[in-house]
């Protein structure tokens, strides 16, 4: 058996300066997969994200039926008669386990979901739950986790449907983005602790208006989309901002400059808030034709910051935090106990390795800065780990980092383009 000594992440030799042009957003791109293959009729996508993520929700929707060509940098998606039997491999991938059950209960036939070995860890019962409500027949084995069954009959009733989505806001962006195909659309109100990661939210409401569908969002915790057609749209996917963040800490924690090409005027995605959150860091942030810089000014402060609507982003930016002047607290994330991994036992468990003082917060982590050594930075198959280690790896020497091909989730190219941009 060959041991990963891991891949040296590189060494600053000092200010870290540069332009990167980061591929299509992961979520973007699989709602874009998803709603194209739901819609009226064929639909060419531009800059999708080719990843594990999205390669994932593309097989899952040719199996159901979709077909999916290409040609060039064009993604051509033309929606089929949904059917099984069918199976589906959802990797590691959240936006395929949650988002393409409820695009299964629409198929004529039985769709088996299964995944990577941690993917059964992820919490599932909660969109398995709403979609029974709503009248699909799903078969768990009573365990509420993967691996699972859809029968479905060719349509879905839907509905009225109360559930518990502070776990994650996959379970409502899942029944959001296919709810529109239900004879009587859905009517999601949440109930429990608040909903994360706002923008997803926020991502998927937009999407379906751009693309005709009615969504009523103005009652706190309850989104209402009504029964209709989705209609095909040509769309052009957003650079992937949470993608950007790594390298925009490498300028921040080096007193460099790095700039993220083509960042979009607006957008839903979370990485929208990096220049509040990186200027609140110590960093400088500007903008102009070419897309977003960011300055390091040679200083790090610690922050007390809220990362509820941005939890994707939190890896990276502990990483920041390890290098500050002070202690940071990172609030408003105990649902990244349900990510990829437990990001807060990984991210404390593999910086208090390297010498670190991280501790988990009942709802985030507390970082107090100390030297760091190398080592072996684990990265539990999360690419955001991944990306947390190679920021820490700037400026500590030695640090090696196990299973870098698992950045391959989201930007396959990160390794090269890491390296491209250190040294
Ligand atoms: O809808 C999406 O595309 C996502 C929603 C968020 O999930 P959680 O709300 O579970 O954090 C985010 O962290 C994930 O990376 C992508
Ligand atoms: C939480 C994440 O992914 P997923 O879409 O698998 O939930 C992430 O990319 O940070």
């Amino acid at each position: 058996m060959s041991v990963d000594e891991g891949w040296p992440a590189p060494p600053a030799e000092g200010a870290v300066t540069g332009r990167v042009t980061v591929p299509g957003s992961k979520s973007i791109s699989n709602r874009a997969l998803i709603l194209a293959a739901i819609a009226d009729g064929p639909s060419n996508l531009t800059g999708l994200l080719n990843a594990r993520d999205t390669t994932l929700m593309r097989s899952a929707l040719v199996a159901l039926g979709v077909g999916i060509t290409e040609s060039g940098a064009t993604v051509t998606v033309t929606p089929g008669s949904l059917k099984g039997p069918a199976s589906v491999d959802c990797g590691l991938a959240g936006t395929v386990m949650r988002f393409v059950p409820p695009v299964a209960a629409l198929a004529d036939g039985v769709v088996a979901f299964d995944g990577d070995e941690y993917a059964r860890e992820r919490p599932m019962d909660v969109i398995l739950g709403a979609l029974r409500a709503l009248g699909v027949q799903i078969d768990d084995g009573g365990t509420g986790r993967m691996p699972y069954s859809v029968s479905g009959t060719g349509s879905v009733r839907g509905g009225k449907v109360t559930l518990d989505a502070s776990g994650s806001s996959q379970f409502v962006s899942a029944l959001l983005l296919a709810g529109a195909r239900y004879d009587e659309g859905v009517d999601i109100r949440h109930d429990g602790k608040p909903v994360p990661s706002q923008p997803h939210l926020d991502m998927s409401v937009a999407m379906l208006r751009e693309r005709g569908v009615h969504v009523d969002d103005a009652e706190p915790n309850r989104w209402v989309v009504a029964p209709g057609t989705v209609r095909a749209l040509d769309t052009a996917i957003e650079p992937d901002l949470s993608n950007a963040a790594p390298f925009l800490a490498a300028a921040v924690v080096t007193g460099g400059s790095v700039t993220v090409t083509g960042w979009p005027a607006a957008t839903t995605q979370p990485g929208g808030q990096l220049p509040e959150i990186f200027t609140r860091l110590g960093a400088e942030v500007s903008r102009d034709a070419d897309g977003l810089t960011v300055r390091g000014t040679g200083n790090v402060h610690g922050c007390d910051l809220d990362l509820s609507e941005v939890g994707e982003l939190s890896p990276v930016i502990a990483a920041v935090a390890a290098f500050a002047d002070g202690p940071s607290y990172l609030r408003g994330i105990a649902h990244l106990r349900n990510h990829e991994t437990d990001r807060l036992a990984g991210l404390e468990a593999e910086f208090n390795a390297l010498g670190g003082d991280v501790t988990q917060l009942e709802d985030g982590l507390a970082i107090r800065p100390k030297p760091l050594h190398g080592g072996l930075f684990h990265t539990y198959g999360d690419h955001r780990m991944a990306h947390a280690a190679a920021v820490l790896g700037l400026l500590v020497d030695g640090l090696r980092i196990e299973n870098i091909g698992t950045t391959a989730k989201t930007l396959p190219e990160f390794p090269d383009m890491w390296s491209g941009l250190v040294r």
